[in-house]
């Protein structure tokens, strides 16, 4: 399961600051998209091949009883609690605070993993900040600059350290079931705001059905798999509450966890994101559905309780979609009924295509063949004097699909022929269903680029 971060910290230590610079990276892959707004405070990092997810938990008061800080506040709560560590952010100008030390009181008392980092240290003596702070007890203080990135990395590795080895293994594994791809199962997340109907969906997936083996959830921190069988077909759920079977049915034992949601969707092959058709498609939709394009998952668009609209809010449903979720054009969208069981067949079929596009094999000379029709319709813009050459094309990854593109003075591409490409890519390899990452490799030689 991906590990995730917690920053927690009074307000202004720099928890925005530091939250930004370990989810930049994994951002600068995803071609700003129209309408696709990131949520602030939950977001992906990566460091070598290690993903991993960062929470900032905005300022944390942990003495409030009401109002908007008492709701951060529990919001927080509940982050800490699933928190694999916690990062506790103090200001190292500012020096140690009786409210530094309520916190640090606070966190002990949760047993989640615990690294104290002072921040804001940038032009400061290491020894002489950690010292100061080490007298709050949360081992040795780990000293960096948010704003400079000075000890981010070290921070970053000491993190995830308990996760790092088991990252060689789970990579060889995933480097050789890459042959065998398409035979592979799929894993599958219904991720969703609370109250869309997940539950719903998933007894109708499941009810009936003969549900291979699943095991009773003993731990609820690692991602709880049920492998289940339709048409002659197999997949494996991946749970986002803990799913307790019930008699027949099944019933989530946890409330909705946005942290529980984020992992899923980042263990998945493919998501179903499911909306609530009685509803306006929310921020928090939106949210979940940009989480799942930065992780690069194929995705479905289940618009459920259909049955439950009348005509005129139907179309207004679909305008609403178009207008709020219109990043997600990729997506096949079937409108169902969880409840009454329309329209799930459907929403198989879409998860069985998107997840082949997502697994297509795209060979060199086909992808360089569709590279080349496109820009003989449409040429790059000039930066300049020169203009980026686009030269050859080759596959880099799948789930998501990634193409690299060779060739010269490729750092001016502008955002708009980026997404021109990957349409015509999408087009040409049939890959509705997927999000397509394309990576510009230039070469070095800067005179290769005159024309
Ligand atoms: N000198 C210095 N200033 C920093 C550093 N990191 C953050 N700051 C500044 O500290 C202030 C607060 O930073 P934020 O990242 O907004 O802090 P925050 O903890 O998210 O604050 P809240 O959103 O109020 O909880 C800003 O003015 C930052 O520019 C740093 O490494 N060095
Ligand atoms: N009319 C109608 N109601 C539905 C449908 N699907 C679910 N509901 C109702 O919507 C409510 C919420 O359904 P759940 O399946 O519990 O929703 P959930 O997304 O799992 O909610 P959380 O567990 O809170 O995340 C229940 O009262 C369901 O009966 C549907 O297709 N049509």
């Amino acid at each position: 399961m991906i590990p995730t971060l917690v920053l927690v910290g009074r307000p202004n230590v720099g928890k925005s600051t530091l939250f930004n610079r370990l989810t930049k990276t994994r951002d600068a892959l995803v071609a700003d998209l129209p309408g696709l707004t990131r949520d602030r405070h939950y977001g992906h990092g990566r460091m070598g091949n290690q993903p991993f997810l960062v929470v900032d938990t905005g300022g944390f008061e942990p003495t409030a009883k009401d109002g908007i800080v008492h709701e951060m506040a529990r919001q927080a709560e509940s982050a800490i609690a699933e928190a694999d560590v916690l990062l506790f952010i103090v200001d190292g100008r500012a020096g140690l605070t009786p409210q530094d030390q309520a916190i640090a009181d606070r966190l002990r008392k949760s047993g989640r993993p615990l690294h104290l980092v002072v921040n804001k240290a940038e032009g400061m003596v290491r020894a002489m900040v950690a010292a100061e702070f080490h007298e709050m007890g949360c081992g040795d203080p780990l000293v960096i600059s948010a704003a400079h990135g000075d000890g981010v990395r070290e921070l970053v590795e000491l993190a995830l350290e308990p996760w790092v080895n088991k990252v060689g293994a789970d990579e060889t594994a995933a480097a050789g079931d890459d042959s065998a791809a398409v035979a592979k199962v799929p894993k599958v997340a219904i991720a969703g705001r609370p109250n869309v109907g997940k539950s719903t969906l998933i007894n109708t997936l499941l009810g009936e059905e003969r549900v291979i083996a699943f095991d009773m959830p003993g731990t609820t921190r690692d991602a709880i798999e049920v492998p289940f069988e339709k048409n002659g077909k197999h997949y494996t759920l991946i749970d986002t509450a803990g799913l307790r079977r019930k008699g027949r049915v099944f019933e989530t034992i946890e409330k909705f966890s946005v942290i529980k949601t984020l992992q899923a969707v980042e263990e998945a092959n493919v998501v179903v994101l499911m909306v609530d058709a009685s509803q306006d498609i929310s921020d928090q939709d939106a949210h979940i559905a940009g989480f799942a394009i930065e992780a690069g998952r194929a995705l479905v668009l289940a618009v459920n309780k259909w049955d439950a609209v009348d005509d005129y809010r139907r179309e207004r449903v679909k305008v609403d979609i178009g207008r709020k979720l219109n990043f997600l054009g990729f997506a096949r969208v079937h409108y169902v009924s969880a409840l009454k069981g329309q329209g799930i067949a459907g929403i198989l079929g879409s998860v069985d295509k998107a997840w082949a596009a997502a697994m297509k094999k795209m060979p060199t000379p086909q992808l360089t063949r569709v590279l080349g029709a496109a820009v003989q319709k449409q040429a790059p813009p000039r930066h300049g004097l020169s203009r980026p050459k686009l030269r050859y094309a080759h596959q880099g990854g799948s789930n998501p699909p990634i193409i690299v593109i060779h060739g010269n003075a490729l750092d001016h591409v502008p955002a708009s022929y980026t997404r021109y490409l990957e349409g015509c890519f999408m087009e040409a390899f049939k890959l509705q269903g997927t999000p397509l990452r394309i990576q510009y490799k230039s070469s070095r030689n800067p005179f290769a680029d005159k024309d």
